[in-house]
């Protein structure tokens, strides 16, 4: 059996749960700030890395370049890229995880070639590489598609770039390939996200210059020397965004510390429209126990909708945990998931256990709650289905197994640990030796 299935969680649904938790450092900044450490050949120190096996895996490829990496403490990565030996990169890694693909545009910039297996990540959906080539095509590179990506480009240029949809990790390669180009590129329809921003400040820590960081048109003064640094990652707002499901889901009262309020805006509008309502203390978020749990109707009392897009708007990967929170709360909601083509296909197994919703076509999903959850065994098909699903159980009658934990611990930093010290009743069980 392979290792990934190892895992089980053993979770007694239906206890309140109480305290402070603190968000891990933002999964999606992590992976393109280690990639991006390659930039330069000075050393280059980042904490608050939160320990999950997405970056355990991207620390595994970056090792394979001949690149210093290593742990100092729990949190902390020093990395060292003296050298960057220009291989292809090793398949089994490459496909684990969509991270992989960041590694284009700071090789192309360091060793002017790379050889890359088609990435991995989440399978919610075709995943398109489109907006990377096409952006590294007009900085100068060339690629050639077989079974691996082979890009080239003797020497990066800036250049007008728009993007042909604001992807993320398309953003991100682009941005890390204007760094290392020669005059200025000017990337327009680019992604805001969060961890793109935490990059661009990353690369700025360094030397880059860029302008107009947070919105969708960054120009970036490329060729600049570029030099160690000390950076620490933001926290994760969809980490947050889980918490206040979590809190909402089980009626307790959390506090979330250093939750990052500046990016949880849209966030919170959805939270709100299911009857969710936060208090903002500090940098703190604290989550009431007593909520109306009312869904709001709009203008005339006509049904709600909550659907995801590209930043600032409601986070894509919140989705899962927004659905699983709508079906504890009162009354009719749409979820209206714009971006990814399979991320909705496990309300299943929320319908399984007793939710009320109808699955409209892949994109929609017509929730009408309060429903009582009965436990389940269910299997995790992706990070934020996976947190939800251990959401669903933490709140269902009676005790639920949670199958494929590995695939929430690509994204949960020790979940079950810091959920316990909530007062959580989550066991760890190695299938192997149970039943
Ligand atoms: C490692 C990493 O950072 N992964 C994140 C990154 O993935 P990733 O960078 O792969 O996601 P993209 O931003 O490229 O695109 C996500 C999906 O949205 C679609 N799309 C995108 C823009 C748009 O205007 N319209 C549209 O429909 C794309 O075609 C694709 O199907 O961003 C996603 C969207 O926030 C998140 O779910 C992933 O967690
Ligand atoms: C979709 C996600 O991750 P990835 O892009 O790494 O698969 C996610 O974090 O929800």
């Amino acid at each position: 059996m392979p290792a990934s299935h190892a895992v089980q969680f053993v979770v007694e649904g239906g206890r309140k749960l109480s305290g402070s938790i603190r968000p891990s450092g933002n999964k999606n900044a992590a992976l393109p700030i280690v990639a991006g450490a390659l930039l330069t050949d000075q050393p280059v120190v980042l904490e608050n890395v939160p320990r999950i096996r997405d970056i355990e895996t991207l620390v595994e490829l970056v090792r394979s370049l001949g690149v210093s990496i290593d742990w100092d403490g729990r949190n902390t990565l020093r990395i060292h890229a003296k050298q960057v030996v220009p291989a292809e990169l090793d398949r089994d890694l490459s496909r684990k995880i969509r991270g992989s693909i960041l590694l284009a545009g700071p090789l192309l910039g360091r060793a002017g070639r790379i050889v890359l297996p088609p990435p991995g990540g989440d399978v919610i959906g075709r995943r398109r590489l489109d907006t990377h080539f096409l952006a590294l095509e007009q900085l100068g590179a060339k690629f050639s598609l077989s079974d691996v990506f082979e890009i080239e480009a003797s020497e990066l240029r800036g250049a007008e770039v728009f993007l042909d949809e604001p992807s993320v990790t398309g953003t991100e390669n682009a941005l890390m390939a204007a760094v290392m180009a020669k005059g200025t590129t000017v990337l327009r329809n680019a992604a805001s996200e969060p961890h793109v921003q935490d990059l661009a400040r990353f690369l700025m820590s360094m030397g880059a210059r860029i302008d107009g960081i947070g919105s969708n048109q960054m120009t970036v003064y490329g060729g600049q020397p570029l030099h160690g640094t000390t950076h620490r990652i933001g926290p994760d707002h969809i980490e947050v965004g889980s918490f206040i499901g979590l809190a909402a889901v089980t009626q307790s009262h959390l506090r979330i510390e250093s939750a990052g309020v500046e990016h949880l805006k849209s966030t919170l509008m959805g939270f709100e429209r299911l009857g969710i309502e936060c208090e903002v203390d500090g940098d703190d978020l604290v989550i009431p126990e007593r909520q109306s749990r009312k869904i709001q109707s709009d203008l005339g009392g006509h049904i709600p909708t909550i659907s995801d897009q590209p930043w600032p708007a409601f986070p894509a990967d919140v989705m899962s945990i927004a659905i699983v929170t709508a079906t504890q709360c009162d009354g009719i909601v749409m979820m209206h998931e714009k971006m990814f083509e399979s991320r909705m296909f496990f309300v299943d197994k929320l319908i399984g256990m007793g939710a009320r919703i109808v699955l409209c076509d892949p994109h929609r999903a017509l929730v009408a709650g309060p429903s009582k959850l009965r436990a389940s065994v269910l299997e995790s098909p992706d990070i934020r289905a996976g947190m939800a699903m251990l959401l669903a159980a933490l709140c269902a009658e009676g005790t639920s197994v949670i199958n494929n934990v590995s695939q929430i611990e690509r994204g949960y930093e020790r979940i079950d640990e810091r959920l316990k010290a909530l007062g959580a009743s989550i066991e760890r069980v190695d299938e192997r030796r149970h039943g």
